[in-house]
C-alpha cells in the first residue's frame, strides 16, 4: 500500500498522463481503481487537458485486477470487495468519456489491465508486450467488459482461443490482429501515445469505441457456430470448470444482444462463477504456489544465490536424461556420467530424443536443440568433476551404491559443489552417511519425464545449509520447475503423501468393486488417470519397489494387495509390455482388459476382506472417498511432522506431482472444503470394517473435533519430527 498511487502530469501539449503505479505488477487494488477514476475525473475537468495517455510504472502496463481480493471475497463472503468498474469507470468514463484516451502498453498488460486498454480508443505497445486475458485460471471470467470487447477487437474466433486458453500473444501478433494500433520502441512509447490522442481529439485519427464496433464479429450464424463447437470442446476438456461457459455465455449475449447488454451479463456471470469452489481453488493454487518460493531462515536471511554454470549428473537412465534435458534447455553445460559406453550412449540418445520430440511438438527450435545439445558431455569417469558447481546423482535406488558415489564425489568435485540426489525414498542421511559434506548433501526429487513434470521437490535434512537450499531453489527456477523445500522422510512430501492413493485403490478392488469404475470415478474428479491406469503406465516394478519402502516404514497403515505380483505372474507388466489392467495399442485410446478380471477375482479369493465374502456395494461418492481420505490422513502426518512449512507447500506439491486438479486447490485445501470432520468419521467407520490402513491419524482426529481447518499452521511450539 505504501508504494500504491495514481500518478497524473499534464503537459504544455494537454495530454494528462494518468500512471498506475503498484509493483511488482501494478494490480489494480481497489485504491488504484478508486484514484483512477478520481484523476479521469480531474483530467475531464480541466480545461487544459484535451486527451489522456494511459499507463503504468515500471516497465509493466498492469497485471489485472487485484487477486487477493478474490481471496477476500472467497474467505469472507462479501461482495461489496468488489469495486464497479466495468460500466462506472471502463464504459462510463473511459470509452464514453468527452475526451479521447489512449493506452501506452509495455512490458505487460494482462486480465483487467488489458481490458482497462481495450476500454481506451486506441492502444500503443512496445515490442514483445505480453496481451492476455486469463481469468479463466483463476476460476473467473473477464469482468472490465473483456469478453465484449476482445472479440470486437480480434474477432469472435481468436478472442474465445485468446480467453478460453487463457492464452497471451504479443504486441507484434496484437497489431496484426488489430488489437494494438503500433508497436514502438520502449522510449518513444509515451511520445507516440500523445500524439496518437492529441490526433484522436482533433479528429485526425479515428476515435473509436471497440463496444461500439461490430465489423470483426462476423454473422450471428458464424459467431454462433463458433460458440458451439468452443462449448462442445469446454465440456470435455474441462468439465468441472463453470467459468467456461459462463465466458462463452458471456460473449454470446453481447453478439447476439449487442455491447452494452454483454457487458451486463458478463458482470452477472463474474459474481457468480468468483464464488464457486473452481475459483477457490485456482486462487488459493496461484498464491500458494508464489508462498512456497518464500522459505523461512533460507530466503530471508540476505543470502545470495550463487551462480550454477555446470551440472553433472550422474545415471543417463529415464529420469537423469530428463534431468539432464532440462538443464540443457537452460542452457546450463551439463556432463552427463555412466559407468560404461553402451549406458552412455543409450542417455545420450534419449537425451537427444527428449529434444527431438520437443522440436517436433513445436515447443523448441531445431537451432536451440542443437544449442543445448553442444554444451552436453558424456563421460565416464570423475576428471571433469573438477569443475562443476552441483552434481546431480541418479542412479538406481541401492543404498550402497548411492554411499559409494557420494564418498567418491566428495574427492571428485570442488569444495563448493553442491551434492544432490534424485532418490524418491531414500534417507538422505543414509545417503550421505559416509561423507562429511552433509552441509552440501540434498534432494533434487524430479518428477517423470523430468524435463515435462514441473514440480522439483528440494529435500533437506538438519545438516542441509540455507545456501545450498537456495541455489538449488534458483536453479529449480531458471530450468522453470516450481521449487518446494520439504523435510526427509521416507517418501518425502508428494510420494509420502500419495502412497494410500493405489492401496486404497487396491482394497477396493479387493473388496470386488471394477477397477475400471474406480479409475472412471478418479478421473471425473479430475485426475489425469485413474489409480489403475497410473500403475499401468509406470510399470509393476515400481509398484512393487515402491510398495516394499512403504510397507517397512509403515508397517500399520500398508495394505498389501497380491494383486501386481498376479499380474507380474500372468505375464503382464503394464504399458511396457502392451499388458496392463488395459489393453495398449498404437493410435488408440488404452481400453480395458477383461482378461484381467479372473487375476482380480483370485486376488480377492486371496486377500478374503470382502464382509461375508460378498462384494461391497458403493456409491462413486463412497469409492472416491475411500481412494483419497486416506491420502489426505497422510498428508495430515506429514503436516503434523513439519515435512512441508506450510500447508500450501502440499498443495502446490499434490498440483505439480500428482496432476491433482488445480481447481480443487491441492489436495489440503480440498480437504478443508470437504470438511475434516466428514473425513475423520468416514475414516474410522472403514478402518472398524476394514482395518488399521483407514485408521484416522491423531492431527486429523484433533482438527476435526476441535473444528480447526488442516492447513491452520500446526503450533510454532511444537518442533518438526522430519529425519533432518
Ligand atoms: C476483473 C478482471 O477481469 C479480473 C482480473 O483481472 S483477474 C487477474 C488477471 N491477471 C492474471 O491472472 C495475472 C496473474 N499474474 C501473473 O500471471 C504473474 O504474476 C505475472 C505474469 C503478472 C508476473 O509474473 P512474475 O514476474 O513471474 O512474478 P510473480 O512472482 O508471478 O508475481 C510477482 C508478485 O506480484 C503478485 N501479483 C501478480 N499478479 C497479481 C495480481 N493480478 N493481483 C495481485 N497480485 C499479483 C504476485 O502474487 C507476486 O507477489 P509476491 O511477490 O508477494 O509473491
Amino acid at each position: 500500500m505504501a508504494n500504491m498511487r495514481v500518478k497524473m502530469e499534464v503537459g504544455s501539449d494537454g495530454v494528462a498522463v494518468i500512471k498506475m503505479v503498484n509493483p511488482p505488477v501494478n494490480a489494480l487494488a481497489p485504491p488504484i481503481l478508486a484514484w483512477l477514476k478520481e484523476k479521469y475525473a480531474e483530467a475531464m475537468r480541466r480545461d487544459d487537458v484535451k486527451a489522456i495517455v494511459l499507463t503504468g510504472e515500471g516497465g509493466r502496463f498492469s497485471g489485472g485486477f487485484d487477486i487477493n481480493v478474490f481471496q477476500l471475497i472467497h474467505k469472507t463472503g462479501d461482495m461489496t470487495a468488489l469495486p464497479d468498474v466495468s460500466v462506472e469507470l471502463v464504459l462510463n468514463t473511459i470509452e464514453e468519456g468527452k475526451k479521447p484516451s489512449v493506452a501506452a502498453i509495455e512490458g505487460l498488460a494482462l486480465g483487467g489491465g488489458l481490458e482497462l486498454a481495450l476500454g481506451c480508443h486506441a492502444r500503443i505497445a512496445a515490442p514483445k508486450t505480453q496481451l492476455g486475458l486469463p481469468e479463466l485460471t483463476l476460476g473467473v471470467i473477464p469482468g472490465f467488459g473483456g469478453t465484449q470487447r476482445l472479440p470486437r477487437l480480434v474477432g469472435t474466433s481468436k478472442a474465445v482461443e485468446m480467453m478460453l486458453f487463457s492464452k497471451p500473444i504479443m504486441s507484434e501478433e496484437g497489431k496484426n490482429l488489430g488489437l494494438i494500433d503500433a508497436v514502438v520502441s520502449s522510449n518513444e512509447l509515451l511520445k507516440v501515445a500523445r500524439s496518437w490522442a492529441l490526433d484522436i481529439a482533433k479528429r485526425r485519427k479515428p476515435w473509436i469505441s471497440s463496444l461500439q464496433r461490430t465489423d470483426k464479429l462476423g454473422s450471428l450464424s458464424e459467431a454462433r457456430e463458433i460458440l458451439k463447437v468452443a462449448r462442445q470442446q469446454a465440456k470435455t476438456t474441462a468439465p468441472n470448470m463453470p467459468q467456461h461457459q459462463a465466458c462463452l455465455d458471456a460473449i454470446e449475449e453481447g453478439v447476439v444482444f449487442g455491447g452494452y447488454a454483454g457487458v451486463l451479463k458478463e458482470e452477472k456471470l463474474f459474481k457468480q462463477v468468483v464464488l464457486s469452489n473452481t475459483s477457490k481453488g485456482l486462487v488459493h493454487a496461484f498464491f500458494a504456489q508464489r508462498t512456497a518460493s518464500k522459505v523461512p531462515n533460507v530466503t530471508d536471511i540476505g543470502l545470495k544465490p550463487r551462480p550454477v554454470k555446470k551440472v553433472a549428473v550422474i545415471g543417463g537412465g529415464l529420469m537423469g536424461s530428463g534431468i539432464a534435458t532440462a538443464l540443457l534447455l537452460s542452457n546450463i553445460s551439463v556432463v552427463l556420467k555412466e559407468i560404461n559406453a553402451e549406458y552412455l550412449q543409450k542417455g545420450m540418445k534419449t537425451i537427444q530424443a527428449n529434444l527431438q520430440g520437443l522440436v517436433a511438438r513445436g515447443k523448441l527450435t531445431l537451432d536451440k536443440a542443437q544449442k543445448a545439445l553442444s554444451v552436453l558431455k558424456g563421460v565416464l569417469d570423475y576428471s571433469e568433476f573438477k569443475t562443476v558447481d552441483m552434481v546431480i546423482e541418479a542412479v538406481i535406488e541401492n543404498i550402497s551404491l548411492k554411499q559409494s558415489i557420494f564418498s567418491e564425489l566428495e574427492k571428485a568435485c570442488p569444495a563448493h559443489c553442491i551434492l544432490a540426489t534424485n532418490t524418491s525414498t531414500i534417507d538422505l542421511n543414509v545417503v550421505g552417511e559416509k561423507t562429511s559434506s552433509k552441509d552440501r548433501i540434498i534432494g533434487a526429487h524430479f518428477f517423470s519425464p523430468a524435463h515435462v513434470m514441473p514440480l522439483l521437490e528440494i529435500v533437506r535434512t538438519h545438516k542441509t545449509s540455507p545456501q545450498v537450499i537456495l541455489d538449488l531453489m534458483t536453479v529449480g527456477k531458471i530450468i522453470k520447475k516450481v521449487p518446494v523445500v520439504v523435510g526427509n522422510c521416507t517418501g518425502f512430501a508428494v510420494n509420502r503423501t500419495f502412497f494410500p492413493y493405489t492401496q486404497g485403490a487396491h482394497i477396493l478392488a479387493n473388496l470386488g468393486v471394477d477397477i475400471f469404475r474406480i479409475d472412471r470415478v478418479i478421473s471425473s474428479f479430475g485426475m489425469p488417470i485413474g489409480p489403475f491406469q497410473l500403475q499401468d503406465l509406470a510399470g509393476y516394478g515400481v509398484a512393487v519397489a515402491v510398495g516394499k519402502e512403504f510397507a517397512t516404514a509403515f508397517p500399520d497403515r500398508t495394505f498389501r494387495s497380491p494383486l501386481v505380483d498376479l499380474l507380474i505372474k500372468n505375464g503382464r507388466n503394464g504399458k511396457n509390455n502392451g499388458k496392463g489392467y488395459y489393453i495398449y495399442e498404437k493410435g488408440s485410446k488404452p481400453k480395458p482388459d477383461p482378461s484381467v478380471l479372473p487375476i482380480i477375482k483370485e486376488s480377492v479369493r486371496l486377500t478374503n476382506i470382502a464382509p461375508g465374502g460378498k462384494p461391497v456395494s458403493l456409491s462413486d461418492q463412497e469409492i472416491l472417498e475411500m481412494v483419497l481420505f486416506p491420502v489426505v490422513n497422510e498428508a495430515c502426518r506429514v503436516l503434523d511432522e513439519g515435512i512441508v512449512v506450510r500447508a500450501s507447500d502440499l498443495d502446490v506439491a499434490s498440483i505439480l506431482g500428482m496432476s491433482f486438479p488445480s481447481y480443487r486447490g491441492g489436495i489440503v485445501f480440498w480437504a478443508d472444503l470437504v470438511g475434516p470432520s466428514h473425513i475423520y468419521n468416514s475414516l474410522k467407520k472403514w478402518s472398524e470394517e476394514y482395518g488399521g490402513f483407514f485408521k484416522p491419524s491423531k492431527f486429523l482426529e484433533d482438527r476435526a473435533t476441535k473444528g480447526i481447518p488442516l492447513s491452520a499452521p500446526t503450533s510454532m511450539a511444537q518442533p518438526s519430527r522430519a529425519r533432518m
